[in-house]
């Protein structure tokens, strides 16, 4: 056992939220050791968000270049997935190589330690022999893994998660995707444009369940015209292999496929961390903070850890909430009421604050407006892959917008707006009397405002 090292904060998990807030407080001059187990970064470089958004780009490519009759001449498209790897794996991870991030938090003034930390006591963090007392604050942000669903026979199979499906060399024949949530959808969209035969498996009775039940229904559509088998409202009860998996539903039926995707979800990293020794309970779902990221007294927490959201953008919010309260510099604390989200499908799927579900349930006086967005002037003009719609949802007693969904080939991009409007409760009466540029997308926003029952 090595003498016990004194530092300000230890920072456990460097993906997104804790290289954040260790970056930060390093560079503040704080004295800051920042541990991971894997790779700096975490997740959203490595295995999420930028791979799979590659991987996106490269599928809607193709789908633009299908659209070209009609609208533009011929054109023969013959999709390679050498370069998507390619560059998911020399340009975007470094072949899965962290050099870069962790020179950048050592470059200002952080310690680095990489092996799995364990939480001994207050303040007090473990990495194999060497133990760390933290005098100012111990940051949790160990992030969630994918769920692994119990069902029959998966657990001795040879399935893909998010990981495995971001590191293929090379596509098979044939895929099932259990789970059409983002996950789900995003791969199941992207490797059918590049021919594997897909075939989406859920649970629930849509896909991207979470959301407005007009984008699952635009999210189901888009999918079937690429070719994506889907089958809701079924959840598997067997998983056998064989040189290929064979997947019993809970209707009898059986799929078969090269490969298998688990895509049902994530679960935090919680239950090894030790917790227990500061109070908290290892086996809860998520680490419960307060509006400044505390989770006890001189612990916090950021990230998808807290169940607030798991989305990058929601990671860095936790963390500079937890960086300007560690460092005592004051500033707004967490408000969740206007989160955004985008799906990347093709079209893409924003959304923020409430569905209008959401809104009834919690009791709001309620009002929807919408509109297709084949209906407006941009829309016509974009023809073919101009699937999508923008819906607003109000609190009428209040005058105010608490959820929107904007669907469409620019869906993520218009979500913009409507964030601002719902963060920052601006009356209806203002955002009618907006002016919206014309011809573009986001100028439906104000037809779907008018729209408003
Ligand atoms: C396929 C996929 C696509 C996604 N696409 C998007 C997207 O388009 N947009 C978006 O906003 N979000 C997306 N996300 C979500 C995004 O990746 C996460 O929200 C984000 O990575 C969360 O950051 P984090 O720091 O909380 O956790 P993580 O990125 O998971 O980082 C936590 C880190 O802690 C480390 N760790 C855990 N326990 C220990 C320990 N005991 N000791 C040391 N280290 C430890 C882990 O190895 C990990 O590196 C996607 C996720 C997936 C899986
Ligand atoms: N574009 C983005 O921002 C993006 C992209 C990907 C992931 N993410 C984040 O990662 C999180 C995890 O994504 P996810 O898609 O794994 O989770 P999810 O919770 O969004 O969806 C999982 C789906 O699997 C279904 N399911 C669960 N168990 C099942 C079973 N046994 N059989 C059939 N279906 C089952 C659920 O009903 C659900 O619809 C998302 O919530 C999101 O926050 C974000």
């Amino acid at each position: 056992m090595g003498a016990e090292r004194q530092v300000d904060v230890v920072v456990v998990g460097l993906g997104v939220g804790g290289e954040e807030v260790a970056g930060r407080l390093a560079a503040a001059g704080l004295t800051v050791v920042g541990v991971e187990n894997t790779l700096v970064g975490g997740e959203c470089p490595y295995w999420g968000c930028i791979p799979t958004k590659i991987m996106v780009r490269a599928g809607t490519a193709l789908a633009e270049a299908r659209r070209i009759p009609g609208l533009a001449g011929s054109a023969t498209v013959d999709p390679d997935w050498a370069p998507v790897a390619k560059r998911i794996r020399d340009e975007a991870t470094d072949d899965w190589n962290d050099k870069v991030a962790v020179d950048r938090f050592t470059g200002k003034g952080g310690t680095f330690v990489r092996g799995t930390a364990t939480i001994t006591g207050p303040g007090r963090v473990r990495v194999g022999e060497q133990e760390y007392s933290a005098t100012r604050g111990l940051v949790i942000a160990t992030g969630t893994a994918a769920v692994i669903p119990p069902i029959d026979g998966l657990a001795g199979t040879p399935y893909w998660t998010n990981r495995d499906a971001v590191e293929t060399p090379t596509l098979p024949s044939s895929l099932l995707v259990l789970g059409g949530g983002a996950i789900g959808c995003e791969f199941a969209q992207a490797f059918a444009r590049f021919g594997v035969r897909v075939t989406v498996i859920e649970g629930a009775d849509r896909v991207l369940a979470m959301e407005e039940p007009e984008a699952s229904e635009l999210a189901g559509k888009v999918l079937t015209a690429d070719g994506v088998s889907l089958h809701t409202g079924v959840r598997a009860t067997n998983v056998g292999y064989d040189h290929g998996f064979i997947v019993t539903l809970s209707d009898g039926s059986t799929l078969t496929g090269e490969k298998l995707l688990v895509a049902t979800g994530r679960t935090a990293r919680l239950r090894d961390l030790g917790v227990d020794r500061i109070g908290l309970d290892p086996a809860a779902r998520f680490l419960t903070t307060d509006e400044r990221m505390r989770a006890a007294d001189g612990v916090w927490g950021v990230g998808d850890v807290t169940g607030n959201g798991n989305f990058t953008h929601m990671a860095m919010y936790e963390a500079d909430i937890a960086v300007r309260d560690i460092l005592g510099q004051g500033g707004p604390g967490a408000d969740y009421r206007a989160r955004p989200r985008v799906t990347f499908l093709d079209p893409e799927i924003g959304a923020v604050g409430l569905t209008e579900q959401q809104a009834r349930d919690a009791g709001l006086n309620v009002r929807v407006g919408q509109v297709p967005l084949s209906a407006t002037s941009r829309g016509f003009i974009h023809g073919p892959g101009n699937e999508g719609l923008i819906k607003v949802v109000a609190d009428h007693d209040r005058g105010v917008l608490v959820g929107a969904t904007t669907a469409g080939p620019a869906g993520g991009e218009m979500i913009g707006a409507l964030s601002v409007a719902v963060h920052a409760e601006v009356p209806v009466s203002t955002l009618l009397s907006t002016i919206w540029a014309y011809p573009t997308f986001h100028r439906g926003i104000g037809d779907a405002l008018k729209a408003l029952g």
